[in-house]
C-alpha cells in the first residue's frame, strides 16, 4: 500500500502560509487535497478563508480545523487521531496538506509520522518553511542585543535569544524546502540580503523559492518525497537543545469581541495606532460593519493593515466582531480592547 504524502507549511504568523494553501487549491490539477489547518488563537480565521474559496480540489469536509494552540504541542490528543481519521477514509486524500501555527516547531509534528500506525499509512513528503521577506528585512527575527542583555540581567538563568529568533531559526532548520515570500514589499537588493540569511540558517541543499503572494508552481512544492520522519536527527531545534518543549509561553494571544463597527477607517487607523504602540504581532478576523451585507476581513502583519470584504454573512450566522490579537508576553490586553471597543461597538 503506498503512503500517503504529506507537506507541512511552517512559517511564523502571518509569513503567506494560508495565501500559499489557497494558491495550491486552485491549481490542484486534479489532486484531491485534505487540509488540517492549526490556529494560535481561539478563533478559527484561517479555515473561514480557506472554506470560502469553495474549491473542487479540497470540498468542506476535507478541511480539518484544529483551532486553539499549536499542534506541536498536542500531537497525541488532537493531531494523531485527526489523521487516523483522515486515513481511515473509504478514499483517503491523494496528499495531505497541513498549516501548522505560526508559533509552532515543526519537529514534533514530523516525529508523530514515525508512530506506527501513521507510519505505515503516511509519509512527510516535505517541510515547507514560509519566510516573510519584508518582516526579515525589518529586523523582526534578529536578536535586539541591547534587550537580551537586559533580559539577561534581571534573570540570569534566561537560556535563549529573542523566541522569534528561535522560531525562525527552528522552522527553516527543519525545512526541506522555503518559499521566500513577499517578494513584492522589497527591493531586489534586500531580498538578495534576506536570502542570504535564510540561506544560511537552512541544511546543505535546501531550496530556496522566491514568491509573491504564494505562487509557487505546485509541482515543485508537492512530491518532495523528503520522508522527513527517517532523518529528524538532521533537523536540529533550539527547543531540545534547551531541554524544553516549546516557546509558547513567551507569546500571548486573545480574541477581543464586538458588535459592529461604524466606520471602517477609523478601525483601521485606531488597529494601527494599538499595534505600534503595543508592538503587536498578528491581528486577524472577521468584522461586521454597521449597514453592509458582506463581512469584512482584517489582516494585520506587524505594521501592515490589510481588509477586505469576502461573502456575505449568512442567514442564521451572528452578525459579529472577532479579532484575534497576538503579541510577545506581557501584551496589554486591557489596554487593546479598551482602545478598540469605541470603533467595534
Ligand atoms: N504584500 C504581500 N502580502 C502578502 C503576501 N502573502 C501574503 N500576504 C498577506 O499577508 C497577510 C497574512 O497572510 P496569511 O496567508 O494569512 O499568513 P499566515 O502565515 O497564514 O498567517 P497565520 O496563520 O496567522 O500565521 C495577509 O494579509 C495576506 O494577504 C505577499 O506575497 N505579499
Amino acid at each position: 500500500m503506498s503512503k500517503v504524502p504529506t507537506t507541512v507549511i511552517t512559517g511564523f504568523l502571518g509569513a503567506g502560509k494560508t495565501t500559499l494553501i489557497r494558491h495550491l487549491l486552485a491549481h490542484a490539477k486534479g489532486r484531491r487535497l485534505a487540509l488540517v489547518i492549526n490556529e494560535f488563537g481561539d478563533v478559527g480565521v484561517d479555515g473561514e478563508l480557506v472554506k470560502g474559496c469553495n474549491d473542487a480540489a479540497c470540498p468542506e469536509e476535507d478541511i480539518v480545523e484544529l483551532a486553539n494552540g499549536c499542534i506541536c504541542c498536542t500531537v497525541a490528543d488532537d493531531f494523531l487521531p485527526t489523521m487516523q481519521k483522515l486515513l481511515d477514509r473509504p478514499s483517503p486524500p491523494d496528499h495531505i496538506i497541513i498549516e501548522t501555527s505560526g508559533l509552532a516547531l515543526p519537529k514534533p509534528l514530523v516525529k508523530a509520522f514515525q508512530w506506527p500506525d501513521i507510519r505505515t499509512r503516511a509519509t512527510v513528503d516535505g517541510v515547507v518553511a514560509l519566510i516573510d521577506a519584508d518582516a526579515v528585512a525589518a529586523g523582526r527575527f534578529a536578536t535586539d542585543e541591547a534587550a537580551l542583555a537586559a533580559a539577561r540581567a534581571a534573570d540570569p538563568n534566561l537560556d535563549h535569544d529573542s523566541p522569534l529568533e528561535e522560531l525562525f531559526e527552528d522552522q527553516l532548520a527543519c525545512a526541506d524546502m522555503v518559499v521566500l515570500n513577499k517578494t513584492d514589499l522589497v527591493d531586489a537588493a534586500t531580498l538578495a540580503r534576506v536570502e542570504a540569511q535564510v540561506d544560511a540558517e537552512t541544511r546543505p541543499g535546501v531550496k530556496i523559492v522566491r514568491a509573491d503572494h504564494g505562487a509557487v508552481d505546485i509541482a515543485a512544492l508537492l512530491g518532495i518525497t523528503a520522508a522527513a520522519e527517517d532523518d529528524l536527527d538532521a533537523r536540529p531545534s533550539h527547543h531540545e537543545a534547551e531541554g524544553e518543549d516549546h516557546d509558547h509561553d513567551d507569546f500571548d494571544s486573545f480574541v477581543v469581541n464586538g458588535a459592529e463597527a461604524a466606520d471602517v477607517d477609523a478601525l483601521v487607523s485606531r488597529l494601527g495606532e494599538l499595534i505600534a504602540a503595543h508592538d503587536v504581532l498578528r491581528v486577524k478576523g472577521m468584522v461586521a460593519v454597521a449597514g453592509k451585507p458582506v463581512r469584512l476581513v482584517v489582516q494585520a502583519v506587524g505594521p501592515r493593515i490589510q481588509h477586505f470584504y469576502d461573502r456575505g454573512w449568512l442567514a442564521g450566522e451572528a452578525r459579529r466582531t472577532q479579532l484575534v490579537v497576538i503579541g510577545q508576553k506581557g501584551l496589554d490586553r486591557a489596554a487593546i480592547e479598551a482602545g478598540l471597543e469605541g470603533v467595534i461597538g
